[in-house]
């Protein structure tokens, strides 16, 4: 028996066009997941949404399509805790993929173990709260003890507002961070303004790494066309370029494939690379973005 998918949650793009952008040869995608398939991998049953099945199949087709080498392949609130599903496609995609994990403080250290062996590079704390009921600060204290050790690094998921009340535990994590769609800024506010200001000085001041990923996210404007069919998503752009500007070692990039929770808009995936050359506007910014940062993260010492 599958669960039927959240009323309103549009399907993942069936048919993405062919980038115009050509994506560097070793372009990794750091943020994307799949989902089930749930006859195979059931939903988490604390889950806030049921989305549609996604697989590690489609997920690859979608990779190669777009001219992608490599995955990094996030665990997603939906499936909680069990990290199955990822580490099947993780496991599926031989030495091109990587993991990041969803954990529970009275995590094994042998578990863990076995993740990092399955390619996990990474635990993954949310604090989104349409996404996931707040974790206790020192169950996630236990967990950053925990992974540390092993040389992972936390990715964290969080809106803008709530920046200020938890960027003293951030810093206080023992391990490297990884930021998700730049924080969620809201863009109706003036890219120079107190929160995006903020937001930069916290990065600047931690051993942070920032996804300037999901425009079609955070866009309230929408895919406002650009040279005729590109996802343009123009407001959108001040924040991520100046991520990109300042902070140019430190940037990923992904197509966060499958998109979930997204009711108004789906973007085509190959639209959404178009986006990329908007954003990073050298071939070095993406080199570094798409090739050279994700690969000294995920891949260290390994050619792209
Ligand atoms: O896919 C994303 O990164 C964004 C979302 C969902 C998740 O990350 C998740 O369920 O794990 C969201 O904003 O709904």
């Amino acid at each position: 028996m599958t669960a039927p998918k959240t009323p309103g949650w549009l399907d993942w793009y069936a048919n993405p066009s062919k980038p115009s952008f050509a994506l560097p040869p070793g372009t990794v995608d750091a943020h994307c997941h799949v989902f089930g398939p749930q006859a195979e991998f059931p939903f988490a049953p604390e889950r806030k949404y049921t989305p549609c099945d996604a697989s590690k199949d489609q997920l690859f087709a979608l990779r190669d399509h777009l001219g992608i080498s490599r995955t990094v392949i996030v665990q997603a609130t939906c499936h909680g805790a069990d990290n199955s599903a990822m580490l099947d496609a993780v496991r599926a995609a031989g030495n091109r993929a990587r993991g990041i994990a969803t954990v529970r403080p009275d995590v094994s250290e042998a578990e863990l173990r076995r993740l990092d062996a399955a390619g996990v590079r990474g635990v993954r704390f949310n604090f989104v709260k349409r996404l996931v009921e707040a974790s206790p600060k020192e169950d996630l204290t236990t967990i950053a003890a925990k992974v540390a050790p092993l040389g992972w690094h936390i990715v964290l998921y969080f809106e803008a507002a709530d920046l200020p009340e938890l960027e003293g535990f951030f810093s206080s994590l023992p391990t490297p961070l990884v930021i998700d769609h730049m924080g969620r800024p809201d863009v109706t506010k003036p890219v120079g303004g107190p929160e995006f200001s903020g937001f930069l000085r916290f990065v600047g001041s931690n051993d942070v790494w920032v996804k300037v990923s999901c425009p079609e996210r955070l866009t309230v404007t929408g895919p406002a066309a650009l040279d005729g069919q590109r996802h343009a998503y123009t407001d959108v752009v001040p924040f991520a370029r100046r991520v990109v500007a300042e902070f140019g070692d430190r940037v990923l990039w992904g197509t966060d494939w499958p998109h979930p929770n997204l009711k108004n808009h789906m973007p085509d995936d190959g639209l959404l690379v178009d986006y990329v050359p908007t954003i990073a506007t050298t071939a070095e910014e993406r080199h570094k973005l798409l090739v050279g940062n994700p690969m000294r993260l995920y891949w260290p010492g390994e050619t792209a």
